[in-house]
C-alpha cells in the first residue's frame, strides 16, 4: 500500500505523456489523426522508421496506410510526412503562413552553424537574411552571374581535358568522412561547384590545393553528419545539460572538435572579401554589392552580421546539391548511351560544332531541357527535403495536424509517383517531349524538386543555370561510356543513392574528350585552367 501512491501517479504521468505526444484516436476538437502506424507506448513509432533511405521506406507508407500524407510520433515528437505533391502544395504552398517554420536543432547551435537561416525560425530575422539573398539570387538577378558561370564551367572543361577520368573529383567540392562517404582518404581540392558559388559569393577564386577547402570541408562535414545520422540531442534536448563524462554524450565532444571549424569558414573569407573592398581590390561578389547596399564604410554592425551570416550559408547549401544532379549526369549517361546521344545531335544540328552551347541556345534544345529535368527528377538532391515544422493547430481533409508537428516533404516519392512518371524508376527524358502546355507545367520537377512556399530553395535559379550550361557542354565535347571488365564485358552500373544528400555510390565509367574537334574549341575557350 505504502508504494501504490506514487506507482499510480507515475503511472498517470506517463499515460499523459503517451496521449499528449501521439494523441490516441481523436485530438480535442474530436478529429482524428492523418492515417500512420500505430504508436508504441512511451516510444511511439520510433522502431517503425525505416533505418536506410528513409524517403523509400515512407513512399511504401503510402500504399500501407491508403494515405499521401501519413502521421507517426517518436517519443514525444510529432511527424508528418508528405508523399502526395498535391498535399505539398495544400500544405507548404497555399498555408505557408503557418507551415514554414523549421524545428529547432541543438546540435546546428553546439556545432556553430547557428548562423545558418536554413534552420532559423520563421520569423523577422529569417526574412531579413532570405531577403538579401533573394536580391541576388532571384530569377532576374541571376542572369548577371551568367558571365561567372561560364567562365567557371570553361574552366572546368579544360581541367577535365587532362585528365577525363578525374569527373568525379572535379565536380565534388568536399568529401564527407562518413561511411557512405565515395571519397574518403582522397579529397579533390578543386571543384567546379565549389569555385562557382565562392566566386558569386565572395569573389574568390578557388585555386588547387586551396587551404581553405580542408576547412570548409570539416565544416560541412559537421553539418551534414547533424542533419543525416542526426544525434540524439536533437531527439532529446535535456541531453544538452548532461555532463560530458556520461556515457551516450559524445555528441558534445564532436560539436567540441567541429566547431572551430565552422567558425573559421563564418568569419575568414568574409573579412578577406571586406578587406580587399576596402582596399578597392576585391571583384563584383555577393558580399561587396550588399556592402555597398548597406551603406558602404557607414555598414551597421547588425546589418553586417546579416551579410557575413548569409554569405557564409550559401556554400553549404548550394555545393553539394549542385554536385549531386551533375553526378547523376554521368551515371545517367553511362547507363543509357541512347539519352546522351540524342541530346549531342540536338546540339550538333541547332549550335553546330564551331562553338559551345550557351545560355541563349537554351530555349531552341527541349531535348537538353528534358534531359536536365529527368537528371533532377530520376534521383533529387534532397530526396527528404529540409523538414518544416507547423506553427499552429491544423485541419486537412478531416484530420487533425497538431501545432508542432514536423513535417517531411519526401520529394522522392513525388518525383516517383507512378501515375505522373510511369515506369520512375527508369531514366527517360522523352517523358518530358511533346506534352501539352498544361500536362507540361504540372509534371516538371523543378516544381518540388527545389522545395516549397516560403522556404523554397533561394538558389534554385543559380542552380539551375549553372546545371544546365555544365550538362550542354558536357554533352557536346566528352563521350560517357560503360567501362569493362576484365573479361571484356561492359558493366552497366545500378544506381545507389544511399545518403539524404542526393549523392550515388562510386560507379565505374570511361570518360574520354569527343574528338580533336571538341579538344580544340576546350583548349581556345579564354579562360585559364
Ligand atoms: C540542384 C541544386 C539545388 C537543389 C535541388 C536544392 C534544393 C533545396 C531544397 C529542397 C531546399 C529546402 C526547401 C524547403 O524547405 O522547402 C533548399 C533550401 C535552400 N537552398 Fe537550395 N538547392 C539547390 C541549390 C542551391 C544553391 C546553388 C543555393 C545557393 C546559391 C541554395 C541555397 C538554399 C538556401 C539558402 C536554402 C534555405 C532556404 C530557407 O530556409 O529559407 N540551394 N534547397
Amino acid at each position: 500500500m505504502s508504494y501504490s501512491l506514487p506507482i499510480t501517479v507515475l503511472a498517470a504521468v506517463v499515460t499523459a505523456y503517451v496521449l499528449l505526444s501521439r494523441g490516441f484516436g481523436k485530438s480535442s476538437k474530436g478529429l482524428r489523426y492523418p492515417p500512420g502506424p500505430k504508436p508504441r507506448f512511451i516510444t511511439g513509432n520510433a522502431k517503425d522508421i525505416p533505418h536506410e533511405r528513409h524517403w523509400i521506406g515512407f513512399a511504401n507508407w503510402t500504399k500501407k496506410y491508403g494515405s499521401g500524407f501519413i502521421y507517426f510520433t517518436v517519443f514525444r515528437t510529432k511527424f508528418l510526412v508528405i508523399n502526395d505533391y498535391k498535399v505539398a502544395f495544400d500544405l507548404l504552398d497555399k498555408r505557408s503562413t503557418i507551415y514554414s517554420d523549421r524545428p529547432k536543432s541543438v546540435m546546428i547551435d553546439l556545432i556553430g552553424w547557428g548562423f545558418n537561416m536554413t534552420f532559423f525560425n520563421y520569423g523577422e530575422r529569417w526574412k531579413e537574411h532570405r531577403r538579401v539573398m533573394h536580391q541576388n539570387l532571384n530569377n532576374r538577378a541571376v542572369r548577371e552571374w551568367r558571365q561567372l558561370q561560364s567562365d567557371v564551367t570553361h574552366k572546368f572543361l579544360k581541367k577535365l581535358v587532362a585528365n577525363p577520368n578525374d569527373w568525379l573529383y572535379r565536380i565534388e567540392q568536399y568529401a564527407l568522412p562518413l561511411p557512405f562517404s565515395p571519397f574518403e582518404g582522397s579529397l579533390p581540392d578543386h571543384s567546379m561547384t565549389g569555385s562557382a558559388i565562392m566566386k558569386f559569393t565572395y569573389g574568390y577564386e578557388l585555386k588547387e590545393k586551396d587551404e581553405y577547402m580542408p576547412t570548409v570541408k570539416k565544416a560541412i562535414t559537421a553539418l551534414t553528419t547533424s542533419q543525416g545520422i542526426g544525434f540524439m540531442v536533437d531527439k532529446i534536448p535535456l541531453l544538452q545539460y548532461v555532463p560530458a563524462w556520461v556515457p551516450g554524450t559524445q555528441f558534445k565532444k564532436f560539436a567540441k572538435d567541429y566547431r572551430p571549424y565552422c567558425e573559421a569558414i563564418l568569419e575568414g573569407p568574409f573579412k578577406d572579401t571586406k578587406e580587399r573592398w576596402a582596399a578597392g581590390t576585391a571583384p563584383d561578389s555577393y558580399v561587396t554589392r550588399l556592402l555597398e547596399g548597406f551603406g558602404g564604410a557607414k555598414i551597421s554592425q547588425e546589418k553586417e552580421e546579416v551579410v557575413k551570416d548569409s554569405s557564409a550559408v550559401l556554400y553549404a547549401a548550394g555545393t553539394d546539391s549542385t554536385y549531386s544532379i551533375l553526378s547523376s549526369f554521368f551515371l545517367a549517361c553511362t547507363i543509357h548511351p541512347e539519352a546522351h546521344k540524342k541530346a549531342r545531335d540536338e546540339i550538333d544540328r541547332v549550335v553546330g560544332t564551331d562553338r559551345l552551347p550557351d545560355f541563349g541556345d537554351r530555349e531552341s534544345l527541349p531535348y537538353v531541357e528534358a534531359l536536365v529535368k529527368e537528371l533532377y527528377r530520376w534521383n533529387p538532391a534532397a530526396p527528404l527535403g529540409p523538414s518544416h515544422q507547423i506553427l499552429v493547430d491544423d485541419e486537412y481533409e478531416g484530420y487533425f495536424i497538431p501545432a508542432g508537428t514536423i513535417i517531411h516533404p519526401n520529394i522522392w516519392a513525388m518525383t516517383h509517383n507512378e501515375e505522373m512518371y510511369p515506369d520512375s524508376l527508369t531514366f527517360n527524358p522523352d517523358r518530358f517531349l511533346g506534352l501539352d502546355e498544361v500536362t507540361a507545367k504540372e509534371i516538371d520537377p523543378k516544381n518540388f524538386i527545389f522545395g516549397f512556399g516560403r522556404r523554397v530553395c533561394v538558389g534554385q535559379y543559380f542552380a539551375d543555370q549553372q546545371i544546365w550550361l555544365a550538362v550542354a557542354c558536357l554533352v557536346a565535347t566528352f563521350d560517357i561510356r560503360k567501362a569493362k571488365d576484365q573479361s571484356g564485358k561492359e558493366i552497366t552500373p545500378v544506381p545507389n543513392y544511399p545518403s539524404f544528400v542526393g549523392k550515388p555510390d562510386p560507379f565505374p565509367c570511361v570518360v574520354t574528350l569527343r574528338n580533336t574537334n571538341a579538344a580544340k574549341l576546350i583548349d581556345e575557350l579564354p579562360v585559364e585552367a
